[in-house]
């Protein structure tokens, strides 16, 4: 594949683990960006959400500064919050034209009922409006816990009916999961990617270092595993939920089981204590590996 869809270098092996990581941002997170920005690598792919309550203008104005600060902008489409057609169409041309996008995530979102005509991923993918607009990579949503709404088989199924949508749109399909403590379940969810024949490359979403309640909190909205266990060997003590906690020992046991069967892997950073103390966790870790 000459697409460099994981990062300009995915090619080779990586130096470490988190060498051609990618981030996440907000349209709020403009500001954040900025001061994080002299210290993240050049080429970087950096999504920006689609979350409630973001203008459209600050999401173009995100991926625009991302661009402009010599990084990859990623934007999000969440199917089932977008309002229209036309909403969609408006957003992708804005974000193609101003900030150059070549590559978009596109996720169901949390919604229950669908706020406008997409109920889920593929309804966008099968609208032909990204090769249209020149989009050459495609990432999609991985699900190494399951999912609320959908069987493991279903999960499957859905995995594999994008990935080949894309290809047959003629764009590359890009694997990002949601993020996880429990480096085993990733593994595991990773190893049957691969026996079952699915060859795209793969980001692992990761929760970048924050307070530990911050981190609690979003497992819950976003319906990620944080059992006792799984806390506790991914390094926060449960009798003392205080203070932050990084994915120092996550990051390890994931490059402890790697092996070449699990092809072409990545890492996807989720700063959800901030861009500028994920960056500084992440050139620590290259640092020192
Ligand atoms: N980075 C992120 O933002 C991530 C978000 N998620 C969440 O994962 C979920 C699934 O997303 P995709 O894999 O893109 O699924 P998808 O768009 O491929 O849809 C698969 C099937 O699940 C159904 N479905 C999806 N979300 C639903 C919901 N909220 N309520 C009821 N039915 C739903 C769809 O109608 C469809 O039949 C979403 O709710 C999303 O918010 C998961 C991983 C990462
Ligand atoms: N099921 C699901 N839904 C999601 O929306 C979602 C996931 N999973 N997985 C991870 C990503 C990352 N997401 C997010 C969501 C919110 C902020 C955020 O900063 N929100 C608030 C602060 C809220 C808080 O601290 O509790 C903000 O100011 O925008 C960041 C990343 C959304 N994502």
């Amino acid at each position: 594949m000459s697409t460099p869809i994981i990062h300009p270098n995915w090619a080779r092996p990586a130096i470490n683990m988190v060498e051609g990581y990618s981030l996440e941002m907000t349209a709020k997170d403009i500001e954040s960006l900025r001061e994080a920005a002299p210290g993240i690598a050049p080429e970087t792919p950096i999504a920006v959400t689609f979350l409630p309550g973001e203008a459209f203008e600050a999401r173009i104005a995100a991926a625009r500064l991302v661009r402009e600060l010599g990084f990859e902008p990623m934007p999000h489409f969440s199917a089932r919050r977008i309002v229209s057609e036309d909403e969609f169409r408006e957003y992708l041309k804005a974000v193609t034209r101003e900030a150059g996008v070549k590559r978009c995530f596109v996720i169901a979102g949390d919604p229950s009922e669908p706020e406008g005509p997409f109920a889920d991923s593929s309804a966008l993918i099968a609208t032909g409006a990204f090769e249209d607009a020149g989009i050459t990579a495609i990432g999609i949503g991985g699900h190494p816990e399951g999912h609320p709404n959908m069987s493991d088989e279903e999960c499957w199924s859905v995995l594999q009916t994008k990935c080949d949508e894309i290809e047959k749109r003629g764009m590359a399909p890009l694997i990002v999961t949601q993020f996880a403590f429990d480096a085993g379940a990733v593994l595991s969810w990773l190893a049957e990617l691969r026996k079952r024949g699915l060859t795209a490359p793969v980001r692992l979403g990761i929760p970048g270092p924050a307070g530990i309640k911050t981190l609690m909190r979003f497992a819950a909205r976003c319906g990620v595993g944080a059992s006792a266990s799984v806390l506790t060997k991914y390094g926060i003590s449960i009798t003392k939920l205080i203070g932050t906690a990084g994915p120092d020992k996550l990051v390890d046991q994931i490059e402890k089981g790697l092996t070449e069967e699990h092809g072409a892997v990545r890492l996807h950073f989720y700063p959800f204590g901030g861009l500028t103390k994920t960056v500084g966790w992440i050139n620590d870790y290259a640092k020192s590996h």
